[in-house]
C-alpha cells in the first residue's frame, strides 16, 4: 500500500491501528498515556521522546542511527509531526517509527 501522507494529513485518515499498536514481531504493546509536559521532560539526545500525530515515541536508541543526524532532535520533547512528514523521509520511515511507540498524548 502506498501511503499518501499529504492526502492523509488533509483528510485525517490514519494507518491501520493494528500496525501502530504492534511491535514489529506482531506482539501487542502496552501503550501508556502521557501529557505534553511529561513528553517535554525527554528532550535530550540521550533521552528523546517525540510526538507524531498524537502518539508518543521514545526514539532515544535511534538518535545516533538517524540518517538525518541530530536534526532528529529539532522537536525533541515536543511535536515533530510536521517535520516527520517532510519530503526528506521516504514512506518506509512510517513503518520504522512503529518500533518506538510507547503511548499516546492525554488531552
Ligand atoms: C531513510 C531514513 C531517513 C532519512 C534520510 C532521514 C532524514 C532526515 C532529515 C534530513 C531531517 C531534517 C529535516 C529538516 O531539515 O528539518 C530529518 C528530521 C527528522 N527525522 Fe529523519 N530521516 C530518516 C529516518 C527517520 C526515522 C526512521 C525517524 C524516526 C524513528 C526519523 C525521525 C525524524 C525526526 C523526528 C525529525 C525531526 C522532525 C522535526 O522535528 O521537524 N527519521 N530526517
Amino acid at each position: 500500500m502506498v501511503l499518501d501522507w499529504q492526502q492523509m494529513l488533509t483528510d485525517g485518515r490514519q494507518p491501520a491501528i493494528s500496525s501502530l499498536d504492534s511491535a514489529s514481531d506482531g506482539a501487542p504493546k502496552e501503550l501508556q498515556h502521557f501529557s505534553l509536559d511529561e513528553v517535554g521532560r525527554h528532550a535530550a539526545a540521550d533521552d528523546c521522546w517525540i510526538v507524531v500525530r498524537g502518539r508518543v515515541y521514545d526514539v532515544t536508541s535511534y538518535v545516533e542511527e538517524h540518517p538525518g543526524g541530530l536534526l532528529i532532535l529539532k522537536n525533541a520533547g515536543g511535536d515533530a509531526t510536521a517535520g516527520f512528514h517532510g519530503p526528506q523521509h521516504p514512506p518506509r520511515v512510517f513503518d520504522v517509527i512503529d518500533d518506538f511507540l510507547i503511548g499516546d498524548l492525554t488531552q
